[in-house]
């Protein structure tokens, strides 16, 4: 493949500032094994912000690779849900993707490219959103997916999706930090992946997380800029993704603030906040939390993500397993089903309002990254409350409220 279809972009190290010529292949700095920045230069796009054309990620194609095959299915344009219990934040339902997560953002540009390079497949470590999605995706483009999973940590419905679209799965004993090392190993060499018969489309792809910046455009084109982006952090790719999007359109003067983000764990799988609090490296060696999707102690993108976070005058804030669960069920009375690790942005959000570290009156986004259904095991945690009847007098006495025993 020719280089022209990222020729409106350079390879930048935010570490040590060398640049390389844009690749599919080079994901890390060849001096200093920092992952490097997919930058655009200025100068290279013509963009007409108030003309935009489509809908979803490739409304926005003028700041995404130029690629011959494009493998979509119109995900993107996701709705911004204005909440009744907290007025001035509104909810980006990134489960009304088409395979029900923010990660088809990125897989419709990683999956084109892999496409358009003609390899026979691509490979993910996953928490279970990424396989939905990697597969589902390689599914559409006629190509293999192997994914590779820890062994019992990946919720039920996202392993059924995986199955559903043929991937071939993969577990391995451990947490998804064993299994994105045992990805890593196999494909990518000194930081490239050019021998790789599977393309790594993880989150260390800069081309796939060109997608995921598509949030901010949506967000800016809805609403403005708002004064917070609370997004749950698990290996930091999204909420790099999302502040480097911001980034993009201050660059071309199409708004004239950034706004702060937020970056909110699991406590039990914080390496982040830890870090955050200097309180030693962003690595902790057994993330443990029922939001299995950012069940993860080693984040591969940990300094993109608190880059995203220092630079826009954001923090990092954890969020119990408690919490979690008390604020999914908050959505849902709401209307809005997300899965446990999505709902931490709300809890997120809500313990900044307790601290007083932010004003309600502050405008808010709050990114659900994933739908309810991807983990119905955590819907059903509490003991389920039904009525059993047996006839129509009993349902009619239900609805007049009397007692059923009275019928
Ligand atoms: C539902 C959900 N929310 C949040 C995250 C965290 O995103 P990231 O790993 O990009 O930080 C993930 C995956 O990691 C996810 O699947
Ligand atoms: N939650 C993620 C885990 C990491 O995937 P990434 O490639 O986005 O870093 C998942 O769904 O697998």
């Amino acid at each position: 493949m020719q280089l022209k279809p990222l020729g409106k972009y350079v390879l930048k190290c935010p570490r040590c500032g060398y640049e390389v010529e844009p690749s599919p292949y080079i994901m890390r700095c060849p001096r200093c094994g920092e992952l490097l920045d997919a930058s655009i230069i200025t100068e290279k796009i013509r963009i007409k912000w108030g003309e935009l054309r489509g809908r979803g990620v490739w409304r926005y194609r003028d700041l995404l690779p130029e690629l011959k095959n494009v493998i979509t299915m119109s995900e993107g344009s996701t709705p911004l849900i204005r909440l009744r219990a907290y007025p001035n934040a509104y909810v980006k339902f990134e489960g009304a993707n088409p395979t029900g997560s923010f990660k088809d953002r990125g897989m419709t540009v990683g999956v084109s490219l892999a496409s358009s390079l003609g390899v026979r497949g691509i490979i993910v470590a996953s928490t279970g959103n990424t396989a939905a999605s990697a597969a589902a995706y390689s599914a559409r483009a006629g190509i293999e997916c192997m994914v590779v999973l820890p062994k019992g940590g990946v919720a039920k419905g996202k392993l059924g999706q995986a199955l559903l679209h043929g991937a071939r799965i993969v577990e391995v004993p451990g947490t998804f930090d064993n299994a994105l090392e045992y990805v890593l190993s196999t494909v990518l060499e000194s930081g490239s992946a050019g021998n790789a018969s599977y393309y790594p489309l993880n989150s260390i792809n800069q081309w796939r997380l060109e997608g995921q910046k598509t949030i901010a455009y949506e967000i800016v084109e809805e609403v403005g800029v708002p004064d917070y982006v609370f997004v749950p952090v698990g290996n930091g790719g999204n909420i790099y993704a999302i502040w480097k999007g911001f980034g993009e359109l201050m660059e071309l003067n199409i708004i004239d603030k950034m706004p702060k983000m937020i970056g909110v764990q699991a406590s039990g799988a914080a390496p982040l906040v830890k870090y955050w609090r200097g309180l030693g490296e962003a690595r902790v060696d057994k993330p443990s939390t029922v939001a299995s999707a950012i069940r993860i102690g080693k984040p591969i993108n940990w300094y993109r993500a608190y880059r995203a976070v220092k630079y826009s005058n954001g923090f990092f804030i954890d969020a119990s397993d408690d919490e979690i669960l008390m604020t999914q069920r908050v959505l849902g009375r709401e209307g809005v089903g997300v899965e446990p690790a999505s709902a931490a942005s709300l809890a997120g959000y809500m313990k900044a309002l307790r601290e007083g570290v932010i004003d309600p009156s502050d405008n808010v986004v709050l990114i659900a990254t994933g739908h309810a259904l991807k983990d119905p095991d955590a819907l059903l945690r509490d003991s389920v409350h039904t009525v059993s009847i047996s006839s129509i007098d009993e349902l009619k006495a239900l609805i007049m409220g009397r007692s059923i025993i009275d019928v």
